[in-house]
């Protein structure tokens, strides 16, 4: 996968070249470039914002640089990404598709936003998708942009050590994760669930079901009403 990003503070997304991200990249599993958005400005004060039209505070990010930008970074058809408060809700859903495309852009908003015409010309050219990942409201794009990389690229074959464990993380069949535990067995007057120390295979699995379900009954009441009517079921018994 071909990863870009549009900021005008290319190096908040340094983290995107370590970690598990910078493993991936020396793997050939994706390709991350990050772009200042600055080098697409025409004027000498290389000027990205301009007062908003109708007047409020603040100031919105100018289309042309972003439209120079677009068309000189983005492969053609590329989903373009929008972070910002006004979008979409971005889930592990919204992950698991993307973590199929060949190539995504993200555009990185700043001050009160991009002008509106940007998204709407580049739908032109592909998919633009505007998306939140939660209700609250960021000074950019570019933390959201590090979130949504890292969720997406963690999806892709090879990335994560563990595919079983990628199978089984929160949200991935609908319910939150229960509880994990390792050695040892008491800890501070803490004792690990007997049920995990039983070898009872069938009893754990039962046992970490039943966790999950009460877990995000008590939790995430938003989600139960989204579980097919097996778990609904189950999910009911336990709140
Ligand atoms: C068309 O889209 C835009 O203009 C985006 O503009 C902005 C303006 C300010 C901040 C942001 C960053 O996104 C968030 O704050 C955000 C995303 N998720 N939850 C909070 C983006």
């Amino acid at each position: 996968m071909r990863i870009d990003v549009l900021t005008i503070f290319p190096e908040y997304l340094a983290p995107l070249s370590q970690s598990l991200l910078g493993k991936a990249t020396a793997r050939g599993l994706v390709s991350i470039g990050v772009h200042d958005l600055r080098q697409w400005t025409d004027d000498v004060h290389r000027t990205v914002d301009d007062s908003p039209y109708g007047g409020g505070p603040g100031m919105v990010m100018r289309a042309e640089p972003w439209g120079r930008a677009l068309e000189s970074v983005r492969l053609p058809g590329a989903r373009l990404v929008v972070p910002t408060p006004a979008g979409r809700p971005f889930t592990q859903q919204v992950a698991a598709r993307w973590a199929t495309e060949p190539a995504l852009v993200f555009a990185c908003g700043r001050y009160e936003g991009i002008d509106q015409r940007v998204a709407d010309w580049a739908a032109e050219a592909g998919p633009v998708e505007e998306v939140s990942i939660g209700d609250y409201v960021l000074a950019g794009g570019e933390s959201a942009v590090l979130v949504m990389v890292e969720a997406v690229t963690r999806l892709l074959p090879g990335v994560v050590g563990n595919a079983e464990s990628v199978e089984f993380d929160s949200h991935a069949d609908g319910l939150l994760e229960g509880p994990s535990y390792t050695r040892p067995a008491s800890w501070r007057g803490h004792d690990v669930p007997p049920v995990l120390l039983s070898g009872d295979h069938a009893g754990i699995a039962r046992w970490r079901r039943e966790q999950s379900l009460r877990r995000t009954a008590q939790r995430r009441p938003d989600l139960v009403a989204q579980l097919d009517s097996a778990s609904l079921t189950a999910a009911e018994q336990l709140v």
